[in-house]
C-alpha cells in the first residue's frame, strides 16, 4: 500500500484572486508546480484535486482529479476526502495551492511532528488548517462531516483533537512559508 500521498487543493473559485490561483506564477514556477516540488520527497504519490474545467491545464505527472460529484463545490474538506477516496494510503499531506513559499524542507519538518490523527500549524493565533497531515482513518470523520453538511475544516480539527505545531517550533524562514496569496496585490507585495 502507498504510504504517504500528497494532496494539493486546487478546487476553489479564486474569487479574490480573479483567476485560478494554482496557475499564478512566482519566478519560473506556477503555484501548483511549487506545491508539487515541496511534496515530492515526502510522498509516494501526489494528487491535485481541482475543478473539471481546469483539469486539462495542469501539465504534470501527478494525478489530477476532481471533487467527487456528491461533494463537489463544498470546500476543502470535499477535496481532502476526494483524494482519500481516490487512493488508499497511511497518511495524506495536504497543501492549499496558494502558498508559493512552501518548501520541501518545511514539509519534511512538519512530518517530524506528526504522530497520529491530524497535525496542522498555528502561527500567532492564526490557524493554517489546510497545511496539515491526515491519517487515513479520518476518512470516516470526513464522510460524516460532509454528509451532515458540516463543511468547516476548523470544526473537524477541533472535534478530532488535532495536534497543532506552534510558531515557536519553527524558524523565521519557516514561518514565512505560511503566507497565502489570496489577491494579486498580495502576490505583488510578496
Ligand atoms: N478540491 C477543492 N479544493 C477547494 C475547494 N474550495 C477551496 N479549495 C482549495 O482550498 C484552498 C483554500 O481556498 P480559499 O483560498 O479559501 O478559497 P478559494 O475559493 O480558492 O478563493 P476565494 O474564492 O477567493 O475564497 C485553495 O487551495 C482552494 O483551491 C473545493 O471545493 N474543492
Amino acid at each position: 500500500m502507498t504510504e504517504t500521498v500528497g494532496v494539493i487543493l486546487a478546487g476553489g473559485l479564486s474569487r479574490r484572486f480573479g483567476s485560478p490561483k494554482a496557475f499564478a506564477q512566482l519566478g519560473d514556477l506556477k503555484f501548483y508546480e511549487i506545491a508539487i516540488k515541496a511534496l515530492t520527497a515526502q510522498c509516494d504519490e501526489i494528487i491535485i484535486v481541482t475543478r473539471p474545467e481546469l483539469v486539462k491545464d495542469f501539465q504534470t505527472d501527478a494525478h489530477v482529479i476532481i471533487d467527487k460529484t456528491e461533494y463537489a463545490g463544498r470546500g476543502p474538506l470535499a477535496g481532502i476526502l476526494s483524494a482519500i477516496e481516490f487512493v488508499q494510503a497511511d497518511r495524506y499531506i495536504v497543501l492549499p495551492c496558494d502558498m508559493p513559499y512552501v518548501s520541501e524542507a518545511v514539509i519534511g519538518k512538519l512530518e517530524t511532528f506528526h504522530e497520529k490523527d491530524i497535525t496542522a500549524v498555528i502561527l500567532e493565533g492564526r490557524a493554517h488548517p489546510l497545511v496539515s497531515i491526515w491519517d487515513s482513518h479520518l476518512k470516516s470523520e470526513l464522510q460524516k462531516a460532509l454528509n451532515n453538511n458540516q463543511l468547516s475544516v476548523m470544526k473537524l480539527l477541533a472535534e478530532s483533537e488535532a495536534t497543532w505545531i506552534e510558531g515557536s517550533s519553527l524558524t523565521d524562514g519557516e514561518r514565512l512559508v505560511f503566507t497565502n496569496m489570496n489577491t494579486p496585490d498580495e502576490l505583488e507585495r510578496g
